[in-house]
Order: structure tokens, then sequence, then C-alpha cells
């Protein structure tokens, strides 16, 4: 296991975190949340960057708070605060790089910001959004990580930059033993990446599923008051009163299409769950 979170505790006056999760080697998972859910927290206690109230946080089966200098270089990082002075450029920042981590692949580096289009002699405060995240996820992952925690890497960027990063990271785990926990508020490119997906609000895990099984399984009932009344209610998470009627999750949308052959029984994915879970009322 790379990560496991044991109800890990954080209060901040009226926001309490709460949370529990793991990431396994050769998985990419995603935390999910809307702003202010404690996605960025549960980053700052794995990376033991803050100190519980209670609960535990291991990484490489270690106390996240005990890492010393050579597991902390085995953990590439993508934060909202983090990147280097502005005022280098990225050869600067290169040499940083290389002075600071034995494993540093400089060339390598260097090489895929020209891929990337990164210039090599501009300084990184003109860069613009897009290529600053670039360079945040080339940073990361350039010094062989055997763990990526990237808290919404492709935050402001066009669908053509995000797939550039995704690539990136899909790139970065073709090297067995390796994982990736990332955030996003971008429920598509957590759809296309990850293996399994947490849904983090007001603190708390509020699901957690392999992302084929919520592509395969979840749905979306469309409900008129006395079809809801009748319904066999079993198989449903959550309901969410509407002007036509109600508006269902399940888990088991097979189960509802057979049975129920007149109803109107939709596909959904990562977004439609999480605005259930948050708006709906849970069985
Ligand atoms: N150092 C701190 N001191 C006080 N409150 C904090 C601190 N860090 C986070 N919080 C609070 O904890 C809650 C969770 O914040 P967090 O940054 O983890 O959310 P997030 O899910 O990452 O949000 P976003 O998507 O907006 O980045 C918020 O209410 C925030 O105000």
């Amino acid at each position: 296991m790379l990560v496991k979170l044991e109800h890990v505790t954080k209060a901040y006056g009226d926001f309490k975190l709460d949370c529990s999760l793991s990431l396994k080697e050769g998985h990419i998972t995603g935390l999910v949340g809307q702003n202010g859910a404690g996605k960025s927290t549960t980053f700052k206690a794995i990376l033991g960057l803050l100190t519980p109230d209670s609960g535990s946080a291991w990484v490489f089966g270690k106390d996240s708070r005990k890492l010393t200098d050579e597991d902390r270089v085995k953990i590439g990082t993508v934060l909202s605060d983090s990147g280097f002075g502005g005022h280098l450029n990225i050869r600067e920042a290169a040499s940083i790089m290389d002075a600071s981590y034995e494993s540093f692949n400089k060339e390598g580096f260097l090489y895929q910001c020209r891929e990337h289009n990164l210039p090599a002699n501009k300084k990184i405060k003109e860069f613009s959004t897009g290529m600053k995240a670039k360079l945040k996820v080339l940073l990361a992952v350039s010094h062989e990580a055997a763990l990526l925690i990237l808290d919404e890497p492709t935050a402001g960027l066009d669908v053509v930059a995000r797939e550039e990063i995704l690539d990136m990271l899909r790139g970065y785990m073709e090297q067995e033993g390796r994982g990736i926990l990332i955030s996003s508020h971008i429920s598509s490119d957590l759809e296309g990446l990850c293996d399994d997906i947490y849904m983090i609000q007001g603190g708390k895990i509020v699901l957690h599923e392999d992302t084929d099984v919520i592509l395969s399984n979840y749905g979306l009932l469309k409900l008129e008051d006395r079809q809801y009344d009748t319904l066999d209610k079993d198989h449903i998470l959550c309901v969410k009163k509407e002007g036509f009627g109600y508006s269902a999750l399940t888990n088991e949308r097979q189960y509802y299409q057979e049975n129920y052959p007149s109803l109107i029984v939709e596909r959904c994915g990562i977004d439609q769950v999480e605005t259930m879970l948050i708006g709906g009322k849970r069985k």
C-alpha cells in the first residue's frame, strides 16, 4: 500500500476532516469534492504537512510524520501553492533539482520541457497558467518518484493542455509499482484516468467506488410521483425532489431497466453522482 489514512481527523473551526482512504501500487486514485470539502487538507495530512488531531496517516508503510528525506524524494507533488520562485527560468530550476535529487534526470526533464513547448530561458513568472501547470507536473515526475500526490493539477487549463497533462500521467504509470493520488473538479479528467474514486463532502468520504463500476452500474432514475411511490427502493442511494417528481440515484441501473421498462433510467458519470450525493437525500 502506498498510502493509507485511517480516520485522520483535523478540525478548523466548524470544519472537521475525518478521512479514511488508501492508494495501492499500480493504481490511480481520484479525490473529488467541492471547494472547501477537504481535499487539500487530506493531501497535507498524507504529506505530513499538518498534525492530525487523531487517526493515522501511512505513506510507504510509515507514519507520514516520520518520513525521512530519502522517503520524501520518492514522492512527487503538485500542490496549489507549490512551485519554484517566479524569477527563475527552467534551466535554473533544473540545476536546483539536479543538486537536490540524485535521481533527477536533467537531460530528460529539459527534453520534456521542449516537447511540451516550455521555453527554457523565459522566467517562470512570465509563463501562462497552462505552462506553469505543465511545468509543475513535469517537475513532479522528473525524479523517479514512486508516488505522486497531485492537488488539482489540471485546474484552469483548456482541454488540450489538460489532455497533455493526463497523457504525462499515463506515461508515468507505465513503470510498475507506482501510484497517483489526484484531486480534480473536472470529473471527465478523473473518469478517463482513475481506477477508483473517493468523493469527499464536508470533510467526510461519502463514496468510494471503482470508476468502471460508477460508469457501468450507476444510473439516474427520473420518476413521477406515482412511479416513485410504488418503486422498490432497495437499490436507491439517494433521492432529490424535482419539479416533475423525483430523481433517484442507483448503483443497480440494470435492475431498474429490467424490472421497470417504462422508467427513464439514464447512465451517469461522476458529476451526476456527486450532484446527487450533495443535493439529494440519503436513503
Ligand atoms: N490552515 C487552515 N486554517 C484554518 N482553516 C483551514 C486551514 N486549511 C484549511 N482550512 C479550512 O478547511 C476547510 C477545507 O479546506 P481545503 O483546502 O482542504 O478544501 P479543498 O477541498 O481543497 O477546497 P478547494 O477545492 O477550494 O481547494 C475549509 O473550510 C478551509 O477554510
